[in-house]
């Protein structure tokens, strides 16, 4: 008999309410992963979650899916963590931070024991903070911590970039960087369709560009969770698409430029030992390299405020 040598591409999830349930079901999905593994504080919700998931295999692709412990993230490419309490109506992102950093504090140790090699992929909000609060706690080398950051900020930003264009999404080239929320910035200056900037694209193409129309664009980016939660209570569907994004990246090896948080331990103009997200090569290994942008003043200085911000809640936590 001819054995075959099997490895699994596992992804653990730890927490699997609304964005760790609906990563799930995408990544099912996506195909990407042989074995998804639902770890929640409540194991009820966990395995209800995961029966659930089973059910919709058959009519899909096959994977492997189960409610597990910690044990259960040995060999994981990727752990994604979700777990925590997410915003209420009227809260801001950074309301959750000693709260989230509470319960950080008792599920890294267990990732790392278990899990040693892997990555960790953070979508807890605040997501920048508890990025490097995963970085400090794990011990892990840089390149394997990193947060989902600005990749549904920038996602919502070329779809509203589109819909002004009347384009595909995807046809449009633009990021958000610096903190995923309030302080957040748009690299308008870099901003291009086909390769064109944007004043360019619309003198040629006879579009509107004014000023007042792209400030609204960029408030409805940053404040989209906001309207969202007002409405349905929740995030789900972008974030979830978000993680299998850079999920796809790490596990195809890609080498995509993804807007992505990262400890930044090199000066950037003039930012570091911070966690924020900047266009970032992301590969197996993780953060393969940030990008260096051609920033312009105003977006320097855009960049620098919400990195002090972040660095400010950091020199307040208790780690
Ligand atoms: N980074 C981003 O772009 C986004 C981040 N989020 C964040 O994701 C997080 C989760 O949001 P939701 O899924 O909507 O919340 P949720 O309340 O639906 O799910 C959170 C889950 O975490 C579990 N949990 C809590 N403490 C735990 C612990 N110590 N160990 C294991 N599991 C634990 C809970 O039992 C629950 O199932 C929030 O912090 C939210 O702000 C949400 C949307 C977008
Ligand atoms: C909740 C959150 O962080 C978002 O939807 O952007």
């Amino acid at each position: 008999m001819t054995h075959v040598f099997k490895k699994p591409t596992r992804v653990a999830i730890v927490g699997a309410g609304n964005v760790g349930a609906t990563f799930a079901y995408s990544l099912l999905i996506s195909g990407l992963a042989s074995e998804i593994v639902l770890i929640d504080a409540n194991h009820a919700k966990a395995e209800g979650e995961a029966m659930d998931l089973n059910h919709a295999m058959p009519l899909g692709r096959p994977a492997r899916i189960w409610a597990g412990s910690y044990e259960d993230t040995a060999g994981a490419v990727i752990t994604v963590i979700t777990a925590g309490s997410a915003q209420r109506p009227g809260e801001t992102r950074l309301d959750l931070v000693q709260r989230n950093t509470e319960i950080f504090k008792q599920i890294i140790p267990k990732i790392v024991e278990n899990n040693p090699n892997g990555i960790l992929l953070i979508a807890t909000n605040p997501v920048d903070i508890l990025t490097y609060v995963a970085f400090k706690i794990s011990g892990f080398r840089r390149n394997h911590v990193i947060g989902s950051g600005t990749v549904l900020d920038t996602a919502r930003f070329r779809y509203l970039l589109s819909q002004h264009f009347d384009v595909d999404p995807r046809s449009v080239h633009a990021h958000i960087i610096g903190e995923h929320g309030d302080s957040e910035v748009p690299v308008w200056s870099l901003a291009n369709i086909a390769g064109m900037r944007l004043p360019q694209y619309c003198a040629v193409n006879e579009l509107g560009c004014a000023d007042e129309t792209l400030n609204t664009i960029f408030e409805q980016t940053r404040d989209a969770a906001y309207h969202i939660i007002e409405r349905k209570g929740a995030t789900y569907y972008g974030i979830a698409s978000g993680l299998v994004r850079i999920c796809e990246a790490i596990i195809r090896d890609q080498g995509t430029v993804l807007s992505v948080s990262s400890y930044i331990d090199e000066p950037y103009y003039g930012i570091e030992d911070v966690c924020l997200s900047l266009p970032t090569i992301v590969d197996l290994d993780g953060v393969e390299r940030i990008i260096r942008l051609d920033l312009n003043e105003e977006e320097v200085i855009g960049l620098q405020k919400s990195a002090n911000l972040l660095k400010n809640i950091i020199s307040q936590l208790k780690i």
